[in-house]
């Protein structure tokens, strides 16, 4: 084991106001830059750091690559994890944590990453367990969220169990029935998961038309019965600080909601503010409120933690804000130490095995991957082989990737979308950049669609000849569009075959990144270009390496390109 001292991460999200005719605010809180906040308080400006902020644009996919994913390898490797949601009613946590049907947050979207992950390796253990279990803490008690057998879809409090539970001798919740339930694939996990959030308690208020009423824990966990390792990771969607004042007509059960969420909220930043003062375990106020004894794994110990604080644009929730961003600054003043396993037993079995597989391909590349070899004459064996595993990256392609790729086209009618990729002799860095990339770009699309998501159970490399190039094409729209136009830009013409589409394609990445299409398309076009003067011709197309790839190019107030010098990006240094 090795020991690191690491800060809890916190980000800030920036929510636009949704109420009609509300005043915005317009100088008192502004983004600095991605790191930092400008607050305007009694007369001068204070700053607060962020590991980064974002804006009211940022998609909740480029939320979830940014803070979740370095979170979730992190438990997928053995540390305790946790991520977390703080703000004001209103403004955003459960939208960032849960989201909606249609623009997934961080729960749904981490489910299917690990099982994405998980099964990336080449035999899934049968020692390796899943487990969910989810819970509300309402007016100091635990309710079980995990429907009891027999309930049905009852919406109630009664269809809800009291959960029992003791405080060990360690200062340590255990629970006495708590439902916790083995999950074998990510739709049995989810289905579990929207059944929870129909009992959850909301409350239609003045601030938010379905306030959660109560803090709600997500705890996944994976254990290794061989080694008896467990390791838990808890996504936390609290309920809202509120000014009890500003809802006009509160009745005696909400107010007592109201009080208790406050004081939970309270007894929390007493923790964080002991702990980031560096007093010893002993003397940390844990046991006030279940809310800190529930976290006290996940604070100021072995834990891998994040914070996601969000704040709403409106005049009136100015006061509200301010607290969020001094909460925030306290939480980042908390220091974990984490005890990192030196080697993982599962990654040593998959090199292994995918060494006896084939020996062929850059070891470095296939970390992550299963191979399958598709044969482009014989389209039954290939038909079959697909709908076994799911999602494709083509590898190693060359000339005959056009037919491989109609082929693979033919096969799903146009269901799933191709993963194309040409890889050839590249580093090791660039190819596990783009390994990366897939994997999360593979996860976000599936999570959205459920045609997709068996796509993303597996990452699969189709290997053929070699070839010198390497392409990406793995945006949702690009990936639309090589649906209906198998290679969009073709690496032995060097063109894109039909240039309106290209265009059309770019507007919409822009449209979703709030960026001119003029911008994006010089950024793609400069990257691709700075690249192939190294190693033939690279596309690499994605809306989070654009974000990426944004900041490296200076803009005028009208989000268009300053010069067009490419000397002065420094857009390599970031590859
Ligand atoms: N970044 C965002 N962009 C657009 N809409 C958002 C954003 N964040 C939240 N919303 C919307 O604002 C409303 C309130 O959000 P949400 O329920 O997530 O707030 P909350 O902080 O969880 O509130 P509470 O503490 O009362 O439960 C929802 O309709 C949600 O869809």
């Amino acid at each position: 084991m090795t020991k690191k001292t690491q800060p809890i991460q916190v980000y800030c999200r920036l929510k636009p106001s949704l109420m009609k005719n509300e005043k915005l605010i317009k100088y008192e809180i502004k983004k600095k830059n991605d790191q930092d906040i400008l607050c305007f308080n009694f007369k001068k400006y204070e700053q607060f750091q962020f590991q980064n902020v974002f804006n009211e644009n940022t998609t909740q996919r480029s939320i979830f690559e940014h803070v979740a994913v370095p979170i979730l390898d992190k438990f997928l490797h053995g540390i305790n994890s946790t991520i977390f949601t703080y703000g004001q009613t209103g403004s955003g946590k459960t939208h960032t944590i849960v989201g909606s049907k249609d623009d997934k947050g961080i729960i749904p979207r981490s489910f299917q990453y690990i099982f994405t992950k998980n099964a990336a390796f080449e035999s899934p253990e049968e020692n390796e367990k899943i487990s969910v279990s989810y819970f509300q803490v309402y007016n100091e008690e635990i309710y079980d969220l995990i429907p009891l057998k027999n309930s049905g879809p009852n919406k109630n409090m009664q269809s809800t169990k009291r959960v029992k539970f003791v405080v060990n001798v360690n200062g340590e919740i255990e629970f006495k029935n708590l439902n916790t339930v083995r999950v074998k694939n990510v739709n049995e996990a989810l289905e579990l998961f929207k059944s929870g959030n129909k009992k959850r308690i909301i409350l239609s208020t003045t601030m938010n038309d379905r306030s959660s009423r109560s803090h709600c824990i997500c705890k996944i966990t994976y254990l290794n019965t061989n080694s008896e390792n467990e390791t838990i990771l808890n996504l936390v969607d609290l309920a809202g600080s509120e000014r009890i004042s500003k809802n006009s007509d509160i009745n005696k059960k909400t107010l007592t909601e109201s009080r208790h969420i406050n004081v939970s909220l309270l007894h929390l930043h007493r923790v964080i503010n002991t702990l980031a003062n560096g007093v010893s375990q002993k003397h940390v106020p844990y046991r006030n409120s279940i809310i800190t004894l529930l976290l006290k794994g996940s604070l100021g110990f072995k834990c891998a933690t994040a914070l996601i604080s969000t704040i709403v644009l409106s005049a009136r929730s100015i006061a509200e804000s301010v607290s969020t961003l001094r909460y925030a600054k306290d939480v980042s003043g908390v220091k974990s130490i984490i005890e990192e396993p030196k080697r993982s037993v599962r990654k040593r079995s998959l090199k292994l095995s995918i060494r006896e597989k084939i020996s062929y391909f850059p070891i470095n590349f296939l970390k992550n991957c299963r191979s399958l070899k598709l044969y482009p004459n014989n389209y039954e064996h290939n038909k079959k082989r697909i709908s076994q595993i799911g999602s494709v990256v083509f590898s190693d392609i060359g000339h005959d990737i056009k037919k491989l790729q109609t082929d693979y086209l033919n096969i799903y009618d146009g269901m799933i979308p191709p993963r194309v990729m040409e890889s050839g002799d590249r580093t090791s860095d660039n190819l596990k950049t783009t390994k990366d990339v897939l994997i999360s770009a593979n996860m976000a699309l599936s999570v959205g669609d459920d045609k997709l998501s068996k796509s993303c159970q597996t990452m699969d490399v189709v290997a053929t000849t070699e070839s010198k190039s390497f392409t990406v094409i793995d945006d949702e729209k690009l990936i639309e569009c090589v649906r209906n136009y198998p290679v969009l830009y073709t690496l032995k013409d060097k063109n894109y075959i039909d240039n309106t589409i290209k265009e059309n394609v770019w507007k919409q990445i822009s449209d979703s990144l709030g960026k001119t299409g003029q911008l994006l398309e010089f950024v793609g076009t400069y990257f691709k270009s700075s690249l192939s003067s190294n190693a033939g011709h690279v596309v690499v197309t994605t809306i989070f390496e654009l974000e990426e790839l944004l900041k490296y190019v200076p803009t005028n107030s009208n989000n268009c390109p300053i010069t067009s010098n490419k000397s002065e990006y420094s857009l390599l240094e970031w590859f």
